[in-house]
């Protein structure tokens, strides 16, 4: 038995939801581009679900389950103010939620069709207000009731900040929404498929996805690079900034990508969004610097920049605390997680792969006081 490093290369399902050949991302066969620039995070959930685009009466109706299911038990909420506030990460706060939505569910152990797409309904939903609930709570605000008029990125923004956010700003975090939806066989979605392929339950399958996600190599990236767009300061600073970091093989938060070799297909959009917020907010230097890190990182190493590095500049421009980046992905993550968790579920095997062992021959036990 041979293994290969963190399974590069291994084909480890199979899944008709979205695809990454050839650098070209789909969801059900759509080009990212296409839906990037013409759909709403609405029907990027339909689609994902169901492997359609919704006809005008079967969107209205998800969005009017979604509005109905947004609101999440007081129990949760109050648990929040419970929390360590000054030390918990956003994803830790998260991730203890969404496991607590399980406990409020009374279908949580149903494993029935219509049971677990309902709860893909409540989960969708919820997220958004779990993190802006979070978000106003640990600031000692009270949380904000959604608006059912209001999009769904519309309704995020609405939820965070209390004010409805203008067309542009909307626009953009629709835009985000649409692009990190789903990515194939990503560390947290395959995490989610093993978890619930063991017939384990759908909150447990995001809980575990919400695990994976959170780490510095996948979703946290986000977060670490507008830590680093904050060390750096200014555009003077970053080619002493980023030659230091190369020369030392340290890596370069946001750049990279085990799947995409000529670059990832969504960094194009989110760089747009930069430069636009950026300027909107009179605060250039934030794309400015970006760019440059990019001209460098690209250049030399030729790793160009993947989802997660200018997705910072425009969360930063949308005036979102830097630790809740992460627990966005999150929110948009979610459809694919649930989309392959249901996907999972109705062609079902146990996920169990081997491990090549590298330990010791094999040994004679010796008694504790002959060692
Ligand atoms: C949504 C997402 O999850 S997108 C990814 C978000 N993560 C990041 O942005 C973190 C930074 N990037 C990385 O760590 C990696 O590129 C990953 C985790 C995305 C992909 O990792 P892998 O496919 O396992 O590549 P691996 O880490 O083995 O890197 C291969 C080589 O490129 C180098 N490299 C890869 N990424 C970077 C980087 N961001 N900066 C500098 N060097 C890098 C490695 O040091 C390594 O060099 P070596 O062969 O000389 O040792
Ligand atoms: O696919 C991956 O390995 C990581 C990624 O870009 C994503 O999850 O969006």
């Amino acid at each position: 038995m041979t293994s290969t490093k963190g399974l590069e290369g291994v084909v480890a399902t199979q899944s008709a939801i979205s695809s990454i050949i050839d650098d070209t991302l789909t969801y059900v066969g759509y080009d990212i581009d296409d839906l990037a620039d013409h759909a709403s995070f609405e029907e990027v959930i339909y689609l994902l679900w169901h492997q359609r685009l919704p006809k005008a009466d079967e969107l209205a109706e998800l969005k009017q389950q979604l509005a109905d299911n947004m609101a999440v038990p007081q129990e949760v909420l109050n648990h929040f103010k419970t929390y360590p506030i000054d030390q918990v990460h956003p994803m830790t706060a998260l991730r203890t939620a969404v496991s607590m939505l399980g406990l409020y569910d009374e279908k949580a152990e149903d494993m029935s069709e219509e049971a677990n797409y309902l709860k893909a309904i409540q989960l969708q939903a919820k997220m958004s207000t779990l993190v802006t609930a979070f978000a106003r709570v640990r600031k000692g605000q009270e949380p904000i009731a959604p608006k059912s008029d209001l999009s769904f990125a519309a309704n995020f923004l609405y939820m965070l900040n209390g004010e409805v956010p203008e067309a542009i700003e909307e626009e953009a975090f629709n835009k985000a929404l649409v692009l990190h939806a789903d990515h194939e066989l990503n560390a947290s979605t395959f995490t989610a498929r093993v978890c619930v392929a063991t017939l384990s339950d759908v909150y447990s399958g995001v809980v575990a996805a919400l695990g994976a996600l959170k780490g510095p190599l996948h979703g946290g990236a986000n977060e670490q690079v507008m830590k680093m767009l904050m060390e750096i300061g200014s555009v003077d600073n970053v080619d002493s900034y980023i030659n230091e970091k190369l020369a030392n093989k340290e890596k370069i938060m946001g750049f990279g990508h085990r799947v995409y070799r000529k670059g990832d297909p969504r960094a194009k959009h989110l760089r747009e969004m930069s430069q636009k917020l950026t300027k909107l907010r009179g605060e250039e230097k934030w794309y400015e610097m970006s760019i440059k890190i990019d001209d460098i990182v690209t250049g030399q190493k030729n790793l160009p920049p993947n989802v997660d590095f200018y997705s910072a500049s425009v969360y930063h421009s949308l005036n979102i605390d830097h630790d809740l980046f992460t627990p966005i992905f999150a929110v948009s993550r979610v459809s694919g997680w649930l989309a392959h968790i249901l996907e999972q579920y109705s062609n079902n095997r146990l996920i169990r792969p081997r491990a090549e062992y590298t330990g010791p021959g094999m040994q004679k036990y010796v008694p504790v006081n002959e060692r």
